[in-house]
């Protein structure tokens, strides 16, 4: 099946969103959830779709969903629409396995950071293709940080200066990502881990506060006032 965006692009894009949405609470698959009349992975893929060095989209989506994925994203953009894992990293994992031949850059982006914005692509695709063999979004952690013991007691105070919070999407070489899912070990909640586990450096740029994740309830708010101030 050919499912290319630009002939002449150099990235493909796998999009985890085969998960349940557990710390957003009931109303099915998280990526199937709704933000401002469509669903958070339209959101995510119509952005995508819109970076020109964007060759190919693999989705993995929920195994039960991926006949009802194919029609929702078929008017969105020509994607790849596979079955997700039971854990982020097999998701992508299974959407890796379907990349065609052609693009040297792969990155990985979480359905659920929907509202992520075209320039970040790029950002993160312009990074690798400069000569870094694994790219991160990241953005400054702005509260003070203290380690705790349990819930209530305060061992110290964490020297924030060197502490990132971390985005997607995620940049890499294409065989340097093959290699780190070939090596996975345990399931970690990021990709740019398990490069790290490879010894390969991986490279900071900066995020975007548009590039939020919704995973709780207060999330899914902030996106549709974000949306709806035009963003
Ligand atoms: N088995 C899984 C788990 C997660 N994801 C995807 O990975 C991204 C980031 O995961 P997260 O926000 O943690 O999503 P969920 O696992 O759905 O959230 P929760 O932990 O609250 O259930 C999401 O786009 C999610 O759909 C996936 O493709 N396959
Ligand atoms: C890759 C990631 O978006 C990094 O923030 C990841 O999906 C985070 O998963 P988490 O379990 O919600 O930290």
């Amino acid at each position: 099946m050919t499912a290319q965006l630009n002939p002449r692009g150099d990235v493909a894009v796998l999009v985890p969103a085969a998960g349940a949405g557990v710390r957003l609470g009931p109303g099915g698959p998280k990526a199937l959830r709704l933000l401002g009349g469509e669903s958070l992975l339209v959101h995510a893929v119509r952005r995508i779709a819109a970076a020109p060095s964007v060759h190919t989209v693999v989705v993995a989506a929920p195994a039960a969903e991926v006949d009802a994925v194919r029609r929702l994203l078929a008017p969105v953009a020509p994607v790849l629409v596979v079955a997700g894992g039971a854990e982020r990293q097999e998701s992508v994992a299974n959407a890796l396995a379907a990349v065609p031949p052609g693009p040297g850059i792969v990155l990985v982006h979480d359905a659920a950071r929907a509202l992520t914005p075209s320039a970040l692509v790029e950002t993160v695709a312009a990074a690798v293709r400069a000569g870094h063999p694994a790219v991160i979004p990241v953005l400054p952690v702005i509260d003070t940080i203290k380690e705790v013991d349990g819930d209530s007691v305060v061992l110290g105070t964490v020297d924030r200066s060197a502490l990132r919070a971390v985005q997607t999407p995620q940049g890499f070489r294409r065989e340097v990502l093959a290699a780190a899912h070939a090596a996975a070990g345990d399931p970690l909640t990021d990709d740019a881990g398990l490069v790290e586990q490879q010894g390969v450096p991986v490279f900071c740029v900066p995020g975007s506060e548009y590039a939020l994740k919704v995973t709780r309830p207060f999330d899914l708010t902030l996106a549709e006032h974000l949306l709806a101030a035009g963003h």
